[in-house]
């Protein structure tokens, strides 16, 4: 089955979604790095950036509980696989958020595989799966098939057939029988892996991590790399191991809201790497 073949009934925001937007706030330059014209080509023929995908800001400013975050920040971020580094507090999961329309743009213009982030903010989620940091924000059900057939049926499937995509994913994983299972009664890791599932149920085109795999033990660390790895959807991941990105298309170092640094991972992630040990020893020197 193809959930991309089928006309959203409900453009409404995902319930997960209208929860978060209710309590939302209203919504650095960089140097905006362009399109290379050098995109990987999916499994169906499309290039990222220019088809499902793709990521433009353009003076993008945003406050974030009174102060300025982001002052101007603007970027094209076409590539299929990018990671997001920072230390604490830099704004990465607040970039995230603008992504899915869980923060809006104070200024500027964000457009997100396609919709304008502001005017169609409700619409983004139908277009940006998300996985939250902390499990808890995003799992809504008791059970781990309810939790994923959710996003299906928002996308105009019936609940039967819902259902059943989403025993097909979770056999697809490694995880055949878990359609009954009391979320509540899942490890830590466990619940992160529903929450990819249920991000990626409903076939979206750009998949946006927040920290996503930090409790999943090795096997499924590597199994949802790999699967990460032959996704056709943008993947936008925020992450403190370097390893798990180390081998993705773009990284994008941000610190107090401004890009820092930009491009592949052998040119900034040993930059990032020696800020990080000298703030180390920083602050150990401080307690
Ligand atoms: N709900 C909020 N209300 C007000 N300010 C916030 C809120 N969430 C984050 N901020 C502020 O926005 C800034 C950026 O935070 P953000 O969560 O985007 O950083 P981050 O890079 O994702 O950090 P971390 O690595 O700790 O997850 C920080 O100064 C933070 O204090």
């Amino acid at each position: 089955m193809t959930l991309r073949t089928l006309q959203c009934q409900h453009p409404q925001v995902l319930a997960r979604h209208r929860r978060a937007l209710a309590g939302a706030p209203k919504g650095c330059h960089s140097a905006g790095t362009q399109q290379d014209g050098n995109m990987a080509e999916t499994a169906g023929g499309r290039k990222d950036g220019e088809g499902r995908g793709g990521i433009v800001l353009r003076d993008v400013w945003l406050d974030r509980g009174g102060s300025p975050l982001f002052r101007g920040l603007s970027l094209d971020l076409p590539e299929r696989r990018i990671g997001l580094v920072g230390s604490n507090g830099s704004g990465k999961s607040s970039l995230l958020r603008l992504l899915n329309g869980l923060l809006v743009p104070d200024r500027g213009r964000l457009t997100v595989a396609g919709l304008d982030a502001a005017r169609d903010r409700r619409d983004l989620p139908t277009r940006v799966g998300f996985v939250f940091q902390n499990v808890d924000h995003q799992i809504l059900f008791p059970t781990v098939g309810e939790e994923i057939a959710f996003g299906l049926v928002e996308h105009g499937l019936d609940r039967k057939a819902a259902r059943a995509e989403a025993e097909r994913l979770l056999a697809a994983h490694g995880c055949a029988g878990w359609a009954g299972r009391a979320v509540d009664a899942l490890s830590e890791g466990q619940k992160q892996l529903v929450c990819i599932l249920a991000a990626l149920a409903p076939d979206p085109a750009i998949l946006v991590m927040d920290e996503p795999l930090a409790s999943l033990d090795l096997a499924n660390r590597r199994a949802l790399l790999a699967r990460i790895e032959r996704l056709p959807q943008q993947v936008l991941m925020a992450s403190h191991d370097l390893d798990l990105i180390a081998g993705f298309d773009r990284i994008l170092w941000l610190e107090a809201g401004a890009v820092k640094a930009d491009g592949p991972p052998d040119a900034v992630l040993p930059a990032y790497r020696a800020h990080e040990e000298t703030r180390a020893r920083t602050l150990g020197d401080l307690s």
